[in-house]
C-alpha cells in the first residue's frame, strides 16, 4: 500500500540521479520564491491580513505552542490517513481551502482548473469558491474522481444565490461550505494602500457571469461590459446571513451545509441546531478581523461542541506537523490556503500537488515516527497545551 510517507523516498532517491525537487518542501522557502514570482498586486492580497496582521501571524505561531506526545512500542509500519466526511471515504484528511483569486496565482490565469487537476492527481478535496475565472461546471469537470465542494458567497439577491446553488449541485459538487465572515472585507492595509482589490478590476466573476439570473438582473445590454458586471456584482455580492436565514439556506439543497468562519462554540451549537451538517472553524486565515486570537486555539472549544458533527478547520496550516495537531485537536479534515496558492504559482498543477504531498508526507512521517497508526489513535491522544516560555 503506498503511503504518504514514500514522497520522501521518492525525492531522496531521485537524488542519486542527480535531481532535486522544483519546488521547496517547506513553506519559508516556497513563500519567499513565490514571492518572487507573483505580480506584486497578486501577492500583496494573497499575503496579506487584516490591520497589523497580528491575528495572521498568531494562527501560524499558535501551533507550536500546541505538541503531539511521542509513543513508542507501536507498529506504525503503515499508517491509514483516510477520513470520512459525509458518507465519503476520503484518502487523506487534507483539502484545499476555498481562494477566490486562485485563478489569478496561475501564470496562465486557469489556477482554478489547475487547482482542480491537483485534486484530481492527490484524492484531495478542493473547494471551489464562488469567485472564479472558470465557470464552477468547468472547474468540476478536471476533478476526476476527487469529490468536490462549492463555496457559497451568498448574494443578496436570493435567487442568484439559489441559481449559484443548484449549478453547484448539478456539477456534482458534494457539499456547500457557506461563509459567514466575509459579507464585507476586512481592513486590508496592504491593499488600501495601494488601492487594489482584485474583484474590482473584472477578475473572478466567471460564476456570476455565466449565471441565468445574473444575466437577467445584468440587462441584456450590459452583457460583457466590466464596468456594469462590476457594478452589478458589487451590488449583489455580500449578504449578512443571520440565524433567520437557516431555514431558507437549509431548503436550497440536500447536500450537506457546512457553515465557514465558526469560532464560538454556542455558535457551533446553534448551528447544528438550526441544521448544519459541518462547521468550519476558521478565521479566515487573519484576513477579516483583526480580533487577536488564533483560529487553533479555538479548535477544541468548537469539537467539544460539535460533538459527533463533523468539523473541518483552517488558518495558519504551513506543514504536515500543523495539520496533524489540527487532526490531535480533533479536526475532522484540514484546510490548507495560502501554501497551495504559492505552489500554484510556481509550477501550476505539479507545484500543488507537490504542496499538497509535502504536507501529507511530513504529516504521516510524524505519525509512523510518534506511534499513531491511524488518525483515530491520534485524536485520541490528543495534543497537548506548552504553557511558559517557548523556544519556538
Ligand atoms: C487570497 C485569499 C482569498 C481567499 N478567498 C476566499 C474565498 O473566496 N472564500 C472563502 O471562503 N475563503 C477565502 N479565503 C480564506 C481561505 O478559505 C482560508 O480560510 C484561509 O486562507 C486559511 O488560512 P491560511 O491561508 O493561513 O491557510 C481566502 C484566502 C486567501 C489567502
Ligand atoms: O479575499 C478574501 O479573503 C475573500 O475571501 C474575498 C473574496 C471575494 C470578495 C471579498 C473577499
Amino acid at each position: 500500500m503506498p503511503q504518504f510517507g514514500d514522497y520522501q523516498l521518492d525525492i531522496y532517491f531521485a537524488g542519486l540521479s542527480g535531481v532535486t525537487p522544483r519546488l521547496p518542501v517547506d513553506f519559508a522557502t516556497l513563500e519567499r520564491r513565490a514571492a518572487a514570482a507573483l505580480p506584486p498586486a497578486i501577492l500583496k492580497y494573497v499575503q496579506g491580513g487584516c490591520g497589523d496582521e497580528h491575528t495572521q501571524r498568531r494562527n501560524v505561531d499558535a501551533f507550536r505552542e500546541w505538541g503531539i506526545v511521542p509513543r513508542m512500542m507501536v507498529d506504525c509500519t503503515t499508517r491509514d490517513l483516510s477520513v470520512d466526511l459525509f458518507g465519503m471515504r476520503l484518502p487523506s484528511p487534507l483539502f484545499m481551502a476555498p481562494v477566490g483569486v486562485t485563478a489569478l496565482c496561475a501564470q496562465d490565469g486557469h489556477g482554478d482548473l489547475q487547482a482542480a487537476r491537483a485534486a484530481a492527481a492527490t484524492g484531495v478535496p478542493l473547494t471551489v469558491s464562488t469567485l472564479t475565472n472558470d465557470p464552477l461546471e468547468d472547474v468540476a469537470a478536471v476533478m476526476g474522481g476527487t469529490p468536490g465542494f462549492f463555496q457559497l458567497y451568498t448574494p443578496k439577491d436570493r435567487e442568484l444565490a439559489e441559481s449559484l446553488v443548484r449549478r453547484a449541485e448539478a456539477a456534482g459538487y458534494k457539499a456547500i461550505i457557506v461563509t459567514l465572515d466575509t459579507w464585507v472585507t476586512g481592513w486590508r492595509p496592504r491593499d488600501l494602500n495601494d488601492a487594489n482589490f482584485p474583484q474590482l478590476r473584472g477578475h473572478v466573476l466567471s460564476n456570476y457571469t455565466s449565471d441565468p439570473r445574473f444575466r437577467t438582473m445584468l440587462g441584456a445590454e450590459a452583457a460583457g461590459h466590466v464596468p456594469a458586471v462590476v457594478k452589478t456584482w458589487a451590488g449583489t455580492f455580500g449578504k449578512v446571513l443571520t440565524w433567520a436565514d437557516m431555514p431558507w439556506l437549509r431548503s436550497l439543497t440536500r447536500l450537506p451545509i457546512i457553515l465557514k468562519g465558526i469560532c464560538h462554540p454556542d455558535d457551533a451549537r446553534r448551528a447544528i441546531d438550526e441544521g448544519a451538517d459541518g462547521i468550519y472553524c476558521s478565521n479566515h486565515g487573519g484576513r477579516q478581523a483583526n480580533g487577536g486570537i488564533a483560529a487553533i486555539d479555538l479548535l477544541p472549544g468548537i469539537v467539544e461542541a460539535a460533538g459527533p458533527v463533523p468539523v473541518l478547520f483552517d488558518s495558519g496550516i504551513r506543514s504536515g506537523t500543523d495539520v496533524a495537531k489540527a487532526l490531535a485537536l480533533g479536526a475532522t479534515a484540514v484546510g490548507v490556503g495560502r501554501p497551495y496558492l504559492y505552489g500554484l504559482a510556481l509550477d501550476g498543477t505539479a507545484g500543488v500537488v507537490h504542496v499538497l504531498r509535502s504536507l501529507l508526507a511530513e504529516a504521516d512521517l510524524l505519525m509512523a515516527v510518534d506511534g499513531f497508526p491511524d488518525i483515530a489513535t491520534l485524536r485520541a491522544a490528543g495534543a497537548v497545551r506548552m504553557t511558559g516560555r517557548s523556544t519556538g
